[in-house]
């Protein structure tokens, strides 16, 4: 395909999101009708959606429309890129632009959030707002884990160079690369085939280097999803580890990556039988909001009340998950958030209604630390 014909596809399949169509639909129907695409092409052609989909409102205002073709008007010019070279008709690409999109309007250009959540972002954040916001407007790193039981993090350096995958060692926590070039390769390497490394965002990683981690203590992860915290945890100490999550085949990957980290998880149907434990890991639902870069479509469909029904949900799972913490225990809590109402007025909340707990630690990890947005608390019993 010519980069031409690659921003057409683009701008159909922005066509479709704005429709109402899930953007990872959007983007499989449109590869699976269109054979002649490569990987090259595929990849070409998301990274122009996801591009545009960060910076929807400032891109469609300088585009001229919230329409699948004024996105991308708006987000190659806001790249500075050549708009007539593009839009010229040729090669499967866009017809030539019109003489109202040739220049772009004038006025104050939006932010990229929903209306309903700037207030919310702006005073959850303070001086950290313009930062975040910009943040999410563009691309995330790619970020590993360093399994500490098979290999230091300068050996899974040299492991993935071996590759073509290079890498830099990140300030935040001592387990995290940032990968620089070739990471299009990490699932068909060897260090990451062997268990050296872990797609792992570095917040979540820094938030589990902060934990009371011992060895043979008793280590409950309570939302275990696909287990990445589980596997961070392991990777840290020789506890011993159970896994539970609401829906159980979120957990179904977690056996295989277990086995790949060279880890003992024992995946638990009710939490309750083997409780209790020393340390209870609650890594919530929540709006994702310090991911968004990465999930970009979420931002936009994340509504009020979605924030609301989470609030409840997290305080219910911290009143559940409390219940199975031994004497002396610790409940963890986290969220891949960014608003206060989700974190510390949660944390606020919950020790108001249990008075006979209280907060040993808590964090906000900025986007401007090199991780995603993240929140972390540490909650233990008097
Ligand atoms: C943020 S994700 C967990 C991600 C995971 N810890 C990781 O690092 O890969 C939240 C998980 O909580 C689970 N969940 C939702 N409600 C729950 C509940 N009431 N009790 C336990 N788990 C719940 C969801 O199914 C989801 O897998």
């Amino acid at each position: 395909m010519t980069p031409a014909a690659r921003v057409q596809a683009a701008i159909d399949i922005l066509d479709d999101i704005l429709e109402g169509t899930p953007a990872e639909k959007a983007l499989t129907g449109w590869a699976r009708r269109s054979r002649f695409a490569g990987s090259k092409d595929r990849a070409a052609v998301r990274d122009h959606v996801f591009d545009a989909l960060r910076r929807r409102n400032s891109a469609a205002f300088v585009g001229g429309d919230l329409t699948g073709r004024g996105v991308m008007i708006g987000v190659l010019r806001q790249d500075g890129a050549d708009l007539n070279v593009v839009f010229s008709g040729a090669g499967y690409g866009p017809a030539p632009l019109t003489e109202q999109e040739t220049t772009a309007p004038v006025g104050e250009i939006p932010l990229d959030l929903p209306e309903w959540l700037q207030d919310p972002m702006r005073s959850s954040l303070g001086a950290a707002f313009e930062a975040t916001h910009e943040a999410l407007r563009g691309r995330a790193p790619v970020i590993l884990r360093v399994n500490l039981r098979k290999a230091t993090r300068a050996e899974a350096q040299s492991a993935l160079l071996q590759d073509g995958i290079e890498t830099r060692p990140m300030d935040l926590v001592d387990t995290a690369l940032e990968v620089t070039a070739g990471a299009r390769r990490i699932k068909l390497n060897a260090a990451y085939l062997e268990g050296l490394v872990e797609l792992q965002d570095a917040s979540s990683q820094a938030l589990v280097a902060q934990l009371p981690l011992e060895q043979g203590l008793k280590v409950l992860d309570y939302c275990a999803g696909g287990g990445g915290k589980t596997l961070a945890m392991a990777g840290r100490a020789d506890a011993t580890f159970f896994a539970y999550d609401a829906l159980e085949h979120r957990m179904s990957d977690l056996p295989a990556r277990a086995k790949r980290a060279g880890v003992a998880v024992q995946v638990v149907e009710n939490p309750v039988t083997t409780a209790p434990y020393d340390m209870v890991v609650c890594d919530v639902p929540c709006s994702g909001s310090g991911t968004w870069r990465r999930a970009p479509d979420a931002k936009w469909r994340f509504a009020e009340d979605d924030l609301a029904q989470l609030e409840a949900t997290q305080a219910e799972i911290l009143d559940q998950a409390k219940k199975l913490v031994a004497p002396g225990g610790v409940l963890i809590y986290a969220t891949c958030s960014v608003l206060s109402a989700e974190n510390t007025a949660q944390i606020d909340r919950f020790v108001e209604n249990f008075p006979d707990w209280e907060v040993q630690w808590q964090r906000q990890f900025a986007l401007s630390e090199g991780g995603d947005g993240f929140f972390g608390a540490i909650l233990r019993k008097k």
